[in-house]
């Protein structure tokens, strides 16, 4: 069990999901991030395991967002490694980070997809920047990824201002797949959508990560899509991860800012959410 005060044992603050699972697929250690004088990130260290889903929480301006740029070495950190698949990607050239993007996927809450290029193009577009695939190997590739994210073919001439918002996150989440990525990081996935569109979304999240065997990094604010798709929340607060575990872990945390995220008129909502779905489940059984 994790607690509130900041600590330096990076073994106790990262506890492993009961089950054997490896090593893990990111581990962060003694991360510092300045920006000028603004310190963000303090002995910031975080392990992601295989095949789980890593939920990263925190007030505004935690650095939850640098902390998911700096996991794919979009950033660099002042201090302190980021390591995915064993590769110290803080010590990475351009080329091998370019190679090493080919085995992760993005799904990002904003620039989603290239509003000129057709639903078609954009998600081919990993593909082709390979260049060693064959064009009609790109076709039934896009065409297999739009039919696992439920876009029908039919769309696949549109331009992205003709489609939902839904259908948007649908084929922005094909492109992040083009690639069939063993990591996949989104950033609010369901930020933006209403809440029946946020429930199908996330039951295709939860679909293509059993089927896939996927290990997911997410970021949001939505206490929904937290509950119903996360193994494990990591939460940033006071510059670091003061906790990570399952909800349930994590609840017991006795820090102001998971009283007030998580036990809230909200949060309490989305708990019992949760609750009478788990309850639901083991009816079933
Ligand atoms: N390139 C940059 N230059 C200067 N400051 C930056 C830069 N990028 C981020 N910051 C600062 O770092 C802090 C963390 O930013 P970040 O966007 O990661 O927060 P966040 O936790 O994702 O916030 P939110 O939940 O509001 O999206 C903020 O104070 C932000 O202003």
């Amino acid at each position: 069990m994790n607690e509130a005060k900041p600590k330096r044992d990076p073994q106790r603050l990262n506890r492993r999901p009961t089950e054997d699972v490896g090593p893990p697929v990111v581990q962060i250690r003694d991360l510092l991030t300045r920006f000028g004088r603004t310190v963000v990130h303090q002995d910031l260290n975080l392990d992601i395991y295989s095949g789980e889903i890593l939920s990263i929480v925190g007030g505004s301006g935690t650095g939850k967002t640098v902390l998911l740029r700096q996991m794919l070495g979009l950033e660099h950190p002042a201090r302190g490694t980021v390591r995915v698949f064993g590769e110290d990607i803080t010590a990475a050239g351009e080329d091998q980070l370019r190679h090493m993007r080919n085995h992760w996927g993005m799904l990002f809450q904003h620039g989603a997809l290239y509003s000129a290029l057709t639903v078609f193009e954009n998600i081919a577009l990993p593909m082709r920047e390979l260049r060693a695939l064959p064009e009609e190997v790109i076709r039934a590739a896009v065409l297999l990824k739009m039919e696992m994210v439920g876009l029908g073919a039919e769309h696949a001439n549109k331009m992205p201002s003709d489609l939902s918002g839904g259908m948007i996150k649908r084929a922005a989440l094909a492109r992040a797949l083009a690639l069939e990525p063993q990591l996949l990081f989104l950033d609010e996935p369901t930020a933006g959508l209403d809440p029946d569109l946020s429930d199908s979304f996330v039951e295709l999240i939860q679909t293509l990560h059993a089927e896939l065997k996927l290990t997911v990094v997410m970021v949001t604010h939505d206490l929904d899509t937290l509950f119903a798709l996360s193994s494990r929340i990591a939460v940033l607060a006071d510059k670091h991860v003061i906790a990570v575990g399952p909800v349930c872990d994590v609840l017991k945390v006795d820090h102001p800012f998971i009283k007030q995220f998580f036990l809230g008129p909200r949060g309490r909502r989305a708990l019992e959410v949760l609750e009478q779905r788990q309850a639901g489940q083991e009816s079933e059984k």
